[in-house]
């Protein structure tokens, strides 16, 4: 039976919440440790546990039809590569930054300066695009470091929370990208392969979906139903139930993750009562 074979980072940043991912959707993995290659025990799925620096390379050559990897990964090495889903996880940005007793008013301020990165690609072009000479300096980790042995001047890597570029007393002084982790998709994928790469792309979808939503039931005396439901959305309109005791209902209604806590409060405001909220496990809308 033909599989699809996707990518995963073998360790690091993006591993646990890729494989997460995949056991949401439903897909069991065959897994001993170590392994560099697994089959889904109930989906035509293969895994192959890669560096992440390897994956736009394997992409390219359809040795795998598609992967979980860093966005800014593929702006680097992978162009030609479709990004066919955002996963919400392993978000980052791209960015230079300098040391914080450089006095920085503009990108103009790295002209003539040494650059340290692990992101040519991305470097240069952003350069390029702003007019800027800078000599860059490939080096593949420990960047932030680079200015305080007197290396580069500049460098341009990866910032999540900041800390790192806080402890090496850096500032962020440009961002070029953002970026999360994606599902991208080899420019050679077959037909087959791609009807298997629809039915994952599906589930992922509603697993997302999912996770960004909560689940909302309350109770309200009758007359405060109509102001209630115009601060519910709901998937298509809310649920309205009769609860036992005369003159009351039951509303259910689908309340998304991030506006969550301000429309709890309207609801109390409105007169609900009893709130319960539950997570989703999938959503399919
Ligand atoms: N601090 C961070 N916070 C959030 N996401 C990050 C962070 N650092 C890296 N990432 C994201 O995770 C991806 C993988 O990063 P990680 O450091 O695990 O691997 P790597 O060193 O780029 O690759 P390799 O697997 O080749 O060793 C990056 O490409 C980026 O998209
Ligand atoms: O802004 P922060 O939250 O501090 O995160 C940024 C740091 O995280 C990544 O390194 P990682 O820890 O993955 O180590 P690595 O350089 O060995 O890949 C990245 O290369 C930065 O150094
Ligand atoms: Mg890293």
């Amino acid at each position: 039976m033909q599989k699809l074979k996707i990518a995963i980072q073998k360790s690091g940043r993006l591993h646990d919440e890729s494989l997460a991912l995949l056991k949401d959707c439903g897909i069991y993995i065959d897994n001993g440790r170590d392994q560099l290659k697994a089959s889904a025990t109930n989906f035509p799925l293969e895994i192959y546990y890669l560096r992440n620096g390897d994956i736009p390379q394997y992409l390219k050559d359809g040795v795998i039809d598609c992967a979980i990897i860093g966005e800014n990964l593929l702006v680097e090495k992978g162009e030609e590569i479709n990004i066919v889903g955002r996963l919400g996880f392993s978000k980052c940005r791209v960015s230079l930054a300098v040391s914080k007793f450089m006095k920085y008013n503009s990108i103009k301020d790295l002209n003539g300066k040494r650059i340290a990165t692990s992101y040519p690609k991305t470097t240069q072009d952003y350069l390029d695009k702003n007019g800027i000479n800078a000599e860059l300096h490939i080096i593949n980790g420990s960047v932030e470091i680079a200015p305080n042995i007197g290396l580069a001047d500049a460098i341009c890597d990866i910032v999540s929370s900041g800390s790192t570029l806080f402890k090496n007393n850096l500032k962020e002084v440009e961002v070029i990208m953002k970026s999360e982790a994606v599902l991208a998709v080899s420019p050679n994928i077959s037909d087959i392969e791609n009807n298997i790469l629809e039915k994952l792309q599906f589930r992922i979808k509603s697993v997302l979906q999912g996770r960004d939503s909560r689940y909302v039931l309350l109770n309200a005396p009758n007359d405060k139903i109509d102001d209630i439901i115009k601060i519910l959305p709901g998937m298509k309109s809310p649920t309205l139930l009769p609860l036992a005791e005369e003159g009351w209902s039951s509303i259910h209604s689908v309340v998304n993750r991030d506006t969550f806590w301000e429309v709890i409060e309207e609801l109390k405001a409105a007169g609900a009562e009893g709130i319960l909220v539950c997570p989703i496990e999938k959503m399919i809308v």
